[in-house]
């Protein structure tokens, strides 16, 4: 399967800077999430990629192959968008052989004997006959999805392909899609703005934010170590906490005094914060309870500090925990913390690198 190299990728609309220099390279049958809120760029990275948007500087390379002035359908790739986009007049059969015959000059047996191929392993094989209205939602997605498949094309895209699906349909798809990715090895690019989507799913995932990757890396990579604000803000549900101080200022640990050329954001995730006797040398912070949300695995305890940060502390099942209105003080290992600047966003590397010293007072 190809590699697929995106290099440095620009595109306008009008005024509007969609993409801003994107860099990136899917190896050969890797699946990488391309992260990002609203408007952040990810499908007009994917419509580029897929030949259907022209960038206005840059390159797509499948394969060390340059994709410029190769237009959408002689492209190595499928792609499978938001709306299922199914002929509503034809049957599942109908749709997923259509492209073959058509677009790829199979034969009907041939095209017919691999729509049942692919059917047998996405377990559709009994929808085939029915047209769409006479499917689920999660039905006509697994359909869309075989039809992309069925194509056997090297490189795999999808827009958003589990969204307006209810939520345990969307949990068992994203499973079944990201297992049959791995299976046909195709190398994939999903775009969500989903972060457990894209944790679950990706073997690597790309941040993108107005038009720029933020950062790229294995879902732990981001989760432990958010190179920027943005990232650490996104990825992980609860988001990590995030404490600002002012250059010389005190932040909301009590113990701790902050000394930096600039202002700073200290950060915290809430599995590192306890409400257990904290160790000597633990950072404390205190506040107001505001709630309390069980979730099955362990309780997420809602506090708001003095200065108004809202914090959120992971405890395991099974502790007692405060009622909502209780004043509680939670602490941290100074090893979890980490410090961002305000200026730029970005991670300044460790408490004391690049001018930030945070002691004990
Ligand atoms: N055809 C277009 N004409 C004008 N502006 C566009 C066009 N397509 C996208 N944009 C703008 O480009 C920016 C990026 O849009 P894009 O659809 O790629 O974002 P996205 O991250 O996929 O968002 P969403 O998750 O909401 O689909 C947005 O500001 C959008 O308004």
């Amino acid at each position: 399967m190809p590699t697929v190299e995106i290099t440095a990728i620009r595109k306008t609309f009008g005024e509007v800077l969609a993409l801003d220099g994107i860099g990136l390279t899917v190896q050969d049958g890797e699946n990488v999430a391309v992260l990002g809120p609203s408007g952040s760029g990810k499908s007009t990275l994917l419509r580029i990629i897929a030949g259907l948007e022209t960038p206005d500087a840059g390159d797509v390379a499948f394969g060390g192959v340059s994709q410029r002035g190769i237009p959408a359908h002689r492209r190595d790739c499928a792609i499978v968008f938001q709306q299922f986009a199914l002929y509503p007049h034809m049957t599942a059969m109908g749709n997923i052989t259509t492209g073959l015959r058509y677009g790829l000059g199979l034969s009907k047996s041939a095209a017919e004997a691999r729509a049942r191929e692919v059917a047998t392993v996405m377990r559709v094989e009994h929808l085939l006959a029915r047209k769409p209205r006479q499917m689920s939602g999660g039905q006509r997605q697994r359909i869309a999805l075989a039809r992309a498949l069925a194509r056997r094309s090297g490189v795999v895209l999808l827009d958003e392909p589990l969204s307006g699906l209810d939520a345990q349909l969307h949990a068992a798809l994203r499973v079944e899609i990201a297992a049959m990715l791995r299976q046909v090895g195709a190398t994939a690019l999903n775009v969500t703005h989903d972060q457990l989507d894209a944790m679950a799913m990706a073997d690597r995932i790309a941040v993108i934010n107005e038009g720029k990757i933020e950062q790229v890396g294995t879902p732990d990579d981001l989760y432990d170590h958010p190179d920027s604000l943005f990232v650490a803000g996104f990825v992980g549900s609860p988001p990590m906490n995030l404490l600002p101080v002012e250059s010389e200022g005190e932040s909301s640990f009590d113990a701790v005094q902050v000394k930096a050329s600039e202002s700073v954001t200290l950060g915290v995730r809430a599995e590192h914060l306890t409400l257990a006797e904290p160790a000597a040398d633990a950072w404390p912070v205190s506040g107001l309870v505001v709630l309390v949300e069980p979730t099955g695995v362990d309780r997420v305890v809602r506090m708001r500090t003095d200065r108004g940060e809202a914090i959120a502390i992971r405890c395991p099942a099974g502790t007692a925990t405060p009622a909502p209105g209780t004043r509680i003080t939670a602490s941290a290992p100074p090893g979890a913390v980490r410090v961002f600047s305000q200026r730029t966003g970005r991670h300044l590397g460790g408490l004391d690198d690049a001018g930030v010293v945070v002691c004990r007072r």
